[in-house]
């Protein structure tokens, strides 16, 4: 295991990889990255971990050391609101934070976190929109030894009060458009509050190295790569969030996987418009591109428009590219069916322009829920792209996934990424499929337990140590993974069959007239469950119905999909709804639904 030290040599800040073996205290210090330390810079950068798995054994703050590089130093991290933000004010901000920390004398309680670090493990609540100061109050509490729990700025007070007293959050560190109620909140649950002090930008400070400040921090600094980092909420749909908590080596781990299966470089330029209190937000588009020294580019809220705009400034029709040309962008699927709607909407100019735009970036990924087959299709009809869909999870963040380079398979989620084991558990209770079953994962990503959960953690892992997903799946003649559903509320058990509603959900939408749809199943006194369709109609198509006084009908719907679907898997009930409640993931929470529409019949 590595540590990490920062020191003053003769009035300069200098930092250094140690051995534990080879200190046990010391002072940790700010430090200024354009000072040459007292050993050569190729010492210093050579000791630096490399972008590649199998490097070095994981060690703290891979993301914090990846920004230190010098050669990133100078470079732009984030961009939001027309700002800029270099690595280097970053860091000199995340200094600056977690000298606030220590200078408050926060109240650490430490249940179930072994002491260390300065802050021992110490939950600090991070309230921000995407920006730069969310990155600095991240890197400042991981500089400071504390644990960060980003928190949606979403959640209704009483989700939010039940996050930060489930977490022991001792501190909130907000922004100004949060900070009265946020100041509030956080008074309800005894925790002390700070706004996050503005990042200096590369605008208000051309001359970034006057932005590093340096000074000493009277504490110890040895943070281990075992000890908690991190706490994320799961997104609720099988039941109440639970937060799960990563490691400075798991996310160590999951950055370095990423960066290399995706080939993210300092060269790459992310789009970001997901939320950063879930993993695929948060790692796949923020700390994966930062471990890489990518440029993210935050839009407050997904906006069809702002995002097709912003591609076409990046790539104006005449061949040029901007110098800050978005490169890469991730999605949930809902996002890439808005972004079709809002292109069939343009007049065939925009069309042509906004379709070139696209075009022009190296990669395109969807994930967090299945992406439906008609949706990947039109999205390389007008793009060219064809979507690189992979699958994730709170516990281990990302997986399995389609390849960068070689085949990407509609309806699967690809293969395992190198270092990820995986496993299918078949159930022996009938009804299923042979080689379908719930998905189990080893991988040096994954979480180390449920917060203030023993016995869920215990329960959620086979005694050899894989995580037990709660996800059905199949690997089909390839060995590509193909995601059947949550157990729980995907799979359906229909007189005797095991049925997967994602599967039944691909086939609706691929109706002309249906623009979304959501299948499960409600209890049947015959048959067990029905197999039931919440649809939700394209536009036009309702709008046409309304005129005529005329109503998409479950015959209608069954009669098209004869050919596609096995007799028992079609729809036996029909819910015509305007639009389908999904959460900030853009998921749906159908066993609250199955709750609801069960309990009402
Ligand atoms: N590409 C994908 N295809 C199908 N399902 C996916 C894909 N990516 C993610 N998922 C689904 O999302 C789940 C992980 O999301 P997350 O960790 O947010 O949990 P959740 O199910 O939304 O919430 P909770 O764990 O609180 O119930 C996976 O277990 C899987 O069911």
């Amino acid at each position: 295991m590595t540590g990490i030290i920062t020191y003053s040599f003769k009035g300069l800040n200098y930092v250094s990889l140690l051995r534990p073996s080879a200190f046990h205290r010391y002072r940790y210090c700010y430090l200024n990255p354009f000072v040459t330390p007292p050993f050569t810079n190729a010492s210093f950068s050579s000791s630096l971990p490399s972008n590649s798995l199998g490097s070095e054994p994981a060690t703290l703050m891979e993301v914090v050391k990846a920004a230190w590089r010098p050669s990133v130093a100078g470079s732009i991290a984030i961009r939001a609101d027309q700002k800029s933000y270099a690595y280097s004010q970053l860091l000199s901000s995340a200094c600056n934070i977690s000298r606030l920390l220590f200078s408050t004398n926060i109240k650490i309680n430490n249940k179930g976190v072994s002491g260390h670090g300065n802050l021992g493990g110490a939950r600090i609540g991070i309230v921000a929109k995407p920006s730069a100061e969310f990155v600095a109050g991240m890197l400042g509490t991981w500089l400071s030894g504390g644990v960060a729990v980003p928190l949606a700025l979403s959640y209704p007070e009483a989700e939010l009060l039940h996050v930060m007293n489930d977490s022991d959050i001792s501190f909130v560190l907000s922004t100004e458009d949060y900070s009265e109620t946020m100041q509030s909140i956080a008074t309800g649950c005894a925790a002390q509050f700070s706004l996050i002090p503005p990042v200096s930008s590369t605008f208000s400070s051309p001359n970034m190295t006057d932005e590093l400040q340096t000074g000493e921090i009277e504490a110890d600094g040895i943070l281990i790569d075992e000890n908690p980092a991190l706490i994320v909420y799961t997104s609720g749909t099988t039941g109440k969030p639970k937060g799960v908590v990563h490691t400075h080596k798991s996310i160590s781990a999951q950055v370095k996987m990423l960066a290399d299966a995706w080939e993210y470089t300092s060269t790459d330029q992310f789009l970001h418009c997901l939320p950063l209190h879930h993993v695929h937000g948060l790692f796949n588009a923020l700390l994966a591109p930062l471990y890489a020294g990518s440029t993210v580019e935050f839009i407050p809220k997904f906006s069809v428009r702002s995002i097709w705009q912003r591609w076409r400034e990046s790539y104006p029709k005449n061949g040029a590219k901007a110098d800050d040309a978005i490169t890469v962008f991730t999605g949930v699927p809902t996002m890439y069916a808005r972004l079709i709607q809002g292109y069939q909407a343009m007049d065939p100019e925009q069309q042509a322009l906004s379709a070139y735009a696209a075009q022009q970036l190296r990669l395109m990924m969807s994930g967090s829920s299945a992406l439906p087959q008609p949706v990947m299709h039109e999205w390389e009809t007008i793009t060219g792209h064809c979507l690189l869909e992979r699958y994730g999870m709170t516990e281990f963040v990302m997986a399995i996934s389609n390849p960068l380079r070689g085949a990407r398979k509609a309806g699967t989620v690809g293969k395992p990424f190198p270092g990820v084991q995986v496993r299918i558990a078949e159930d022996k209770s009938g009804g299923g499929t042979i080689g379908e079953g719930e998905l189990c994962v080893k991988s040096p990503s994954l979480f180390k337990e449920y917060w203030k959960l023993p016995q869920v953690t215990k329960e959620s892992f086979t005694d050899d140590g894989f995580f037990k997903t709660g996800d059905a799946c199949r690997v089909d003649e390839d060995g590509y993974y193909v995601i059947l559903g949550r157990t729980s509320a995907d799979i359906m058990k229909v007189g005797g069959y095991k049925l997967s509603a994602l599967e039944i959900e691909s086939v609706l939408l691929q109706h002309p007239d249906i623009a979304e749809c959501c299948v499960f199943g409600l209890p049947d006194k015959d048959y067990g469950e029905a197999v039931s369709a919440i649809v939700v109609l394209d536009s036009e198509q309702k709008r046409k119905q309304e005129e005529s006084n005329s109503a998409f009908s479950l015959e209608e719907l069954c009669n098209w999909a004869k050919d596609k679907l096995a007799p028992y898997k079609l729809p036996t009930r029909l819910m015509l709804w305007d639009s389908l409640p999904r959460n900030a993931m853009g998921k749906v929470n159908k066993k609250e639904l199955k709750r609801q529409l069960g309990n009402e019949k």
